[in-house]
């Protein structure tokens, strides 16, 4: 539980965050934020309100951390009056607060909490400083069109969990999804429409995704999905199912509808210590060829 910063904390706090000192700023429109300060999803924060908020890798918690050392459901932040206190859950690896395990702890403003291999902070910001901070978020990790992750931001995600299946020897899929004669949409249809189609793609994507995998636009009219520890017969069951879905699905622009299918290159692998990030995607992307060299719509596999 972070007390609510007196004058001279703040004055440290924004030194320490690179802020101008604003002495005289009014602490009452002062919210409490968690600060993501590493790791994949470095920059993000979380509004605490008062209750309390579950963190954790699981999709049901309240605060998603896409660290693989982090458990399910790691620890709890409680917001109590003017306090937060942090729990941990009887997570695997720990909760640290400034180098020290700690099982239950009342936070001070400048305490540097670590859960997995990522560091976080409590911060307390006015709503517009928050807004302006997610926005540069927004810009580096992910996709102005479809607002999902951008390529540069899931390669980073990647190589993390690429790590944690080496150290776990678990399987990891990479799916490639790229979207048939596109060049054609853009011709028939124009460029407007084409981005419509990419937009509701991402959708039917990330709908089709549990919370803990990962979905990029990797390129023009191409995606990448990340999947972790599931076989090979259920990743191709899964591309299978996202194929259908696509090719059933009703796409329209100013009410022309603009049929569209998608081919789909799946590498599924368990994790050596040798295997490379690269070369898994290179084997998604030639399992992808065969798919468009094979007649397009249709999903291909490449099971090791
Ligand atoms: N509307 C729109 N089109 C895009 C975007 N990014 C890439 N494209 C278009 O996607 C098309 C990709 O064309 P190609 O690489 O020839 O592939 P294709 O026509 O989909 O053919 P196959 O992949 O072989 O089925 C190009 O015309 C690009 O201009 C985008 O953000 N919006």
């Amino acid at each position: 539980m972070t007390t609510p910063p007196d004058k001279t904390q703040l004055i440290l706090s924004n030194t320490l965050i690179g802020k101008l000192s604003e002495n005289s700023r009014d602490t009452s429109e002062l919210e409490p934020y968690l600060v993501v300060l590493s790791g994949s999803d470095q920059g993000k924060q979380y509004k605490l309100h008062h209750h309390q908020h579950v963190l954790g890798r699981e999709p049901a918690v309240d605060i998603l951390i896409p660290d693989p050392k982090v458990s399910r459901r790691h620890g709890r932040l409680w917001v109590q009056n003017q306090h937060i206190l942090l729990e941990d859950l009887n997570s695997t690896n720990g909760t640290y607060v400034n180098g020290k395990r700690v099982a239950k702890h009342k936070l001070e403003l400048l305490d540097r909490i670590l859960l997995g291999d990522t560091y976080l902070k409590i911060d307390y910001k006015r709503a517009n400083e928050a807004k302006s901070e997610q926005a540069l978020y927004a810009a580096a990790n992910l996709d102005a069109m479809t607002n999902i992750l951008n390529r540069n931001a899931f390669m980073l995600r990647a190589q993390q969990e690429l790590s944690f299946c080496k150290r776990n020897e678990t399987r990891l899929t990479v799916m490639m999804c790229d979207a048939d004669h596109f060049k054609r949409t853009n011709d028939n249809f124009g460029h407007l429409a084409g981005d419509q189609v990419l937009k509701e793609l991402a959708k039917i994507l990330n709908a089709e995704m549990r919370q803990e995998d990962f979905l990029a636009r990797y390129g023009g009219e191409e995606f990448i999905m990340l999947l972790r520890d599931i076989s090979s017969d259920a990743a191709t069951t899964l591309a299978e199912r996202i194929r259908l879905t696509v090719m059933r699905h009703a796409f329209q622009y100013q009410n022309q509808p603009i049929p569209t299918t998608l081919s789909i290159g799946v590498c599924s692998c368990r994790i050596m210590a040798d295997t490379s990030l690269e070369a898994i995607i290179q084997a998604a992307d030639d399992a992808l060829y065969r798919a468009k060299k094979n007649g397009r719509n249709r999903v291909e596999i490449d099971a090791r």
